[in-house]
Protein backbone atom coordinates (compact mmCIF):
# COMPACT_ATOMS: atom_id res chain seq x y z
CA UNK A 1 0.00 0.00 0.00
CA UNK A 2 1.21 3.50 -0.65
CA UNK A 3 3.20 5.28 2.09
CA UNK A 4 0.44 8.05 2.48
CA UNK A 5 -2.68 5.55 2.46
CA UNK A 6 -1.00 3.61 5.40
CA UNK A 7 -0.11 6.45 7.07
CA UNK A 8 -3.97 7.29 7.20
CA UNK A 9 -5.44 4.07 7.97
CA UNK A 10 -8.41 3.97 9.96
CA UNK A 11 -7.50 7.06 11.18
CA UNK A 12 -9.39 10.52 11.22
CA UNK A 13 -8.41 13.24 8.80
CA UNK A 14 -10.18 17.02 9.91
CA UNK A 15 -11.42 19.35 7.16
CA UNK A 16 -10.45 22.66 7.84
CA UNK A 17 -12.12 25.11 5.82
CA UNK A 18 -13.85 28.26 6.22
CA UNK A 19 -14.96 29.61 2.62
CA UNK A 20 -15.50 33.06 1.79
CA UNK A 21 -18.16 34.50 3.82
CA UNK A 22 -17.51 32.49 6.67
CA UNK A 23 -16.67 33.63 10.00
CA UNK A 24 -13.24 32.05 10.17
CA UNK A 25 -12.34 32.58 6.21
CA UNK A 26 -8.71 32.88 6.52
CA UNK A 27 -5.68 31.04 6.07
CA UNK A 28 -3.79 31.79 9.65
CA UNK A 29 -7.17 30.43 11.37
CA UNK A 30 -7.01 27.69 8.93
CA UNK A 31 -3.47 26.52 10.02
CA UNK A 32 -4.61 27.05 13.82
CA UNK A 33 -6.93 24.27 12.99
CA UNK A 34 -4.98 22.05 11.71
CA UNK A 35 -2.46 22.14 14.34
CA UNK A 36 -5.14 21.89 17.43
CA UNK A 37 -6.55 19.07 14.84
CA UNK A 38 -2.94 16.91 15.22
CA UNK A 39 -3.09 17.95 19.16
CA UNK A 40 -6.03 16.18 19.25
CA UNK A 41 -4.79 13.06 17.02
CA UNK A 42 -5.98 13.39 13.20
CA UNK A 43 -4.36 11.82 11.10
CA UNK A 44 -4.48 13.93 7.73
CA UNK A 45 -5.94 17.15 6.99
CA UNK A 46 -8.17 18.24 4.16
CA UNK A 47 -8.07 21.90 2.99
CA UNK A 48 -9.58 24.25 0.18
CA UNK A 49 -7.07 26.53 -1.58
CA UNK A 50 -3.66 27.20 -2.13
CA UNK A 51 -3.65 29.84 0.40
CA UNK A 52 -4.99 27.70 3.03
CA UNK A 53 -2.88 24.63 2.18
CA UNK A 54 0.38 26.17 2.11
CA UNK A 55 -0.38 27.95 5.65
CA UNK A 56 -1.23 24.32 7.11
CA UNK A 57 1.62 23.06 5.68
CA UNK A 58 3.90 25.11 7.64
CA UNK A 59 1.93 24.42 10.65
CA UNK A 60 2.14 20.38 10.70
CA UNK A 61 3.67 17.67 9.05
CA UNK A 62 0.49 15.89 8.54
CA UNK A 63 -0.65 14.87 4.90
CA UNK A 64 -3.12 17.10 3.23
CA UNK A 65 -5.86 16.26 0.84
CA UNK A 66 -6.19 19.71 -1.47
CA UNK A 67 -8.90 20.74 -3.14
CA UNK A 68 -9.76 23.81 -5.15
CA UNK A 69 -13.49 25.27 -4.52
CA UNK A 70 -14.26 26.95 -7.94
CA UNK A 71 -17.49 27.91 -9.22
CA UNK A 72 -17.60 28.32 -13.12
CA UNK A 73 -20.89 30.17 -14.45
CA UNK A 74 -23.50 27.41 -13.45
CA UNK A 75 -21.55 24.75 -13.85
CA UNK A 76 -22.39 22.73 -11.12
CA UNK A 77 -18.98 20.89 -10.89
CA UNK A 78 -16.99 22.86 -7.93
CA UNK A 79 -14.57 20.74 -6.49
CA UNK A 80 -11.20 20.71 -8.47
CA UNK A 81 -13.28 21.57 -11.35
CA UNK A 82 -10.21 21.99 -13.69
CA UNK A 83 -6.59 20.89 -14.78
CA UNK A 84 -6.09 24.79 -13.77
CA UNK A 85 -6.91 23.81 -9.96
CA UNK A 86 -5.35 20.52 -10.38
CA UNK A 87 -1.79 22.42 -11.49
CA UNK A 88 -2.24 24.58 -8.67
CA UNK A 89 -2.58 21.93 -6.12
CA UNK A 90 0.31 20.32 -7.64
CA UNK A 91 2.62 22.84 -6.63
CA UNK A 92 1.75 23.14 -3.09
CA UNK A 93 2.47 19.79 -2.36
CA UNK A 94 -0.54 18.10 -1.68
CA UNK A 95 0.04 14.38 -1.20
CA UNK A 96 -3.81 13.56 -1.93
CA UNK A 97 -5.62 15.70 -4.22
CA UNK A 98 -9.22 15.52 -4.91
CA UNK A 99 -12.20 16.76 -7.32
CA UNK A 100 -15.57 16.31 -8.36
CA UNK A 101 -15.88 12.57 -9.80
CA UNK A 102 -19.56 12.30 -10.16
CA UNK A 103 -20.89 11.67 -13.85
CA UNK A 104 -21.75 15.44 -14.61
CA UNK A 105 -19.99 17.29 -16.82
CA UNK A 106 -17.31 19.21 -16.34
CA UNK A 107 -17.13 23.17 -17.13
CA UNK A 108 -14.94 22.33 -19.88
CA UNK A 109 -17.66 20.38 -21.19
CA UNK A 110 -15.56 17.21 -20.59
CA UNK A 111 -16.46 14.18 -18.61
CA UNK A 112 -14.69 12.64 -15.75
CA UNK A 113 -12.75 10.03 -18.17
CA UNK A 114 -11.61 12.31 -19.96
CA UNK A 115 -10.30 14.56 -17.09
CA UNK A 116 -8.92 11.50 -15.36
CA UNK A 117 -6.70 10.84 -18.18
CA UNK A 118 -5.78 14.06 -18.34
CA UNK A 119 -4.57 14.34 -15.40
CA UNK A 120 -2.75 10.73 -14.84
CA UNK A 121 -0.74 11.48 -17.91
CA UNK A 122 -0.10 14.63 -16.60
CA UNK A 123 0.76 13.93 -12.85
CA UNK A 124 1.15 9.94 -12.45
CA UNK A 125 2.41 9.46 -9.25
CA UNK A 126 -0.35 11.88 -7.72
CA UNK A 127 -3.05 10.24 -5.44
CA UNK A 128 -6.14 10.98 -6.42
CA UNK A 129 -9.43 10.95 -4.43
CA UNK A 130 -12.62 10.65 -6.10
CA UNK A 131 -15.41 12.86 -4.05
CA UNK A 132 -18.89 10.93 -5.65
CA UNK A 133 -22.26 11.34 -5.10
CA UNK A 134 -23.78 7.87 -5.59
CA UNK A 135 -22.77 3.95 -5.15
CA UNK A 136 -22.74 3.94 -9.21
CA UNK A 137 -20.51 6.70 -9.64
CA UNK A 138 -17.85 5.09 -6.79
CA UNK A 139 -17.73 2.18 -8.68
CA UNK A 140 -16.79 3.96 -12.24
CA UNK A 141 -14.59 5.89 -10.54
CA UNK A 142 -12.91 2.90 -8.69
CA UNK A 143 -12.80 1.36 -11.96
CA UNK A 144 -10.90 4.58 -13.64
CA UNK A 145 -8.29 3.81 -11.19
CA UNK A 146 -8.68 6.35 -8.66
CA UNK A 147 -6.57 5.41 -5.27
CA UNK A 148 -9.35 6.97 -2.92
CA UNK A 149 -13.23 7.09 -3.23
CA UNK A 150 -15.80 9.10 -0.89
CA UNK A 151 -19.46 9.96 -0.75
CA UNK A 152 -18.47 13.60 -0.32
CA UNK A 153 -21.00 14.98 -2.43
CA UNK A 154 -23.71 12.54 -1.33
CA UNK A 155 -26.50 15.01 -0.40
CA UNK A 156 -24.96 17.78 -2.54
CA UNK A 157 -26.67 17.01 -6.23
CA UNK A 158 -29.68 17.37 -7.81
CA UNK A 159 -30.55 13.84 -7.13
CA UNK A 160 -29.23 13.53 -3.37
CA UNK A 161 -30.22 16.82 -2.55
CA UNK A 162 -30.50 17.25 1.24
CA UNK A 163 -29.93 13.20 2.20
CA UNK A 164 -27.23 12.47 4.73
CA UNK A 165 -25.29 8.88 5.50
CA UNK A 166 -26.50 8.28 8.85
CA UNK A 167 -30.40 8.80 6.66
CA UNK A 168 -30.10 5.09 5.32
CA UNK A 169 -28.43 3.33 8.54
CA UNK A 170 -25.46 3.61 6.76
CA UNK A 171 -26.49 1.72 3.56
CA UNK A 172 -24.63 3.93 1.07
CA UNK A 173 -21.34 3.92 2.46
CA UNK A 174 -21.94 -0.09 3.04
CA UNK A 175 -22.81 -0.35 -0.81
CA UNK A 176 -19.94 1.62 -1.46
CA UNK A 177 -17.33 -0.64 0.71
CA UNK A 178 -19.09 -3.89 -0.83
CA UNK A 179 -18.37 -2.56 -4.71
CA UNK A 180 -15.63 -0.78 -4.97
CA UNK A 181 -12.73 -3.01 -5.45
CA UNK A 182 -9.31 -1.59 -5.61
CA UNK A 183 -9.65 1.87 -4.16
CA UNK A 184 -9.70 2.95 -0.48
CA UNK A 185 -12.96 4.37 1.12
CA UNK A 186 -13.34 7.07 2.96
CA UNK A 187 -16.49 8.31 4.69
CA UNK A 188 -16.69 12.03 4.38
CA UNK A 189 -20.23 14.19 4.92
CA UNK A 190 -22.05 14.58 7.78
CA UNK A 191 -20.27 12.60 10.20
CA UNK A 192 -21.36 14.80 12.47
CA UNK A 193 -20.66 13.00 16.18
CA UNK A 194 -17.58 10.45 17.36
CA UNK A 195 -20.44 7.59 17.30
CA UNK A 196 -21.30 8.37 13.35
CA UNK A 197 -17.58 8.15 12.69
CA UNK A 198 -17.09 4.63 14.79
CA UNK A 199 -19.99 3.33 13.29
CA UNK A 200 -18.39 4.03 9.67
CA UNK A 201 -14.86 2.76 10.69
CA UNK A 202 -16.68 -0.38 11.68
CA UNK A 203 -18.45 -0.85 8.00
CA UNK A 204 -14.42 -0.60 6.92
CA UNK A 205 -14.11 2.02 5.21
CA UNK A 206 -10.00 2.62 5.69
CA UNK A 207 -10.51 6.59 7.00
CA UNK A 208 -12.96 8.87 8.32
CA UNK A 209 -13.05 12.87 7.30
CA UNK A 210 -14.75 15.27 9.73
CA UNK A 211 -15.02 19.03 9.07
CA UNK A 212 -17.90 21.30 10.46
CA UNK A 213 -18.80 19.00 13.18
CA UNK A 214 -14.91 20.02 14.36
CA UNK A 215 -13.83 23.33 12.31
CA UNK A 216 -17.32 25.45 11.70
CA UNK A 217 -18.26 26.83 15.07
CA UNK A 218 -21.19 28.42 13.66
CA UNK A 219 -22.69 24.88 12.88
CA UNK A 220 -21.76 23.74 16.18
CA UNK A 221 -23.28 26.30 17.87
CA UNK A 222 -26.43 26.25 15.86
CA UNK A 223 -26.66 22.51 17.06
CA UNK A 224 -26.69 23.04 20.65
CA UNK A 225 -28.90 26.01 20.18
CA UNK A 226 -31.05 23.52 18.57
CA UNK A 227 -31.06 21.00 21.01
CA UNK A 228 -31.75 23.52 23.58
CA UNK A 229 -35.33 24.70 21.58
CA UNK A 230 -36.22 20.83 21.90
C1 LIG B 1 -20.17 19.27 -0.24
C2 LIG B 1 -18.91 20.03 0.07
O1 LIG B 1 -18.70 21.10 -0.43
N1 LIG B 1 -18.06 19.42 0.90
C3 LIG B 1 -16.81 20.04 1.23
C4 LIG B 1 -15.72 19.25 0.69
O2 LIG B 1 -14.57 19.44 0.83
C5 LIG B 1 -16.66 20.53 2.64
O3 LIG B 1 -17.40 21.73 2.71
C6 LIG B 1 -17.10 19.62 3.80
O4 LIG B 1 -16.91 20.35 4.99
C7 LIG B 1 -16.32 18.33 3.89
O5 LIG B 1 -16.69 17.48 2.85
C8 LIG B 1 -16.50 17.57 5.20
O6 LIG B 1 -17.84 17.33 5.42
P1 LIG B 1 -18.56 17.76 6.80
O7 LIG B 1 -18.24 19.22 7.03
O8 LIG B 1 -20.02 17.52 6.57
O9 LIG B 1 -17.99 16.88 7.88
Amino acid sequence: MHQILEQIKKGLIVSCQALDGEPLHSSFIMGRMALAAKEGGAVGIRANSVTDITEIKKQVDLPVIGIIKQVYGDNPVFITPTMKEIDALAETGAEIIATDATNRKRPDGSDLETFYKEVKSKYPNLLLMADVSSVEEAIAADELGFDIVAPTLYGYTEETNGLKIDDHNYDVIKQIVNEVKHAKVIAEGNVSTPEIAKSVLDINVHAVVVGGAITRPQIITKRFVEAMKE
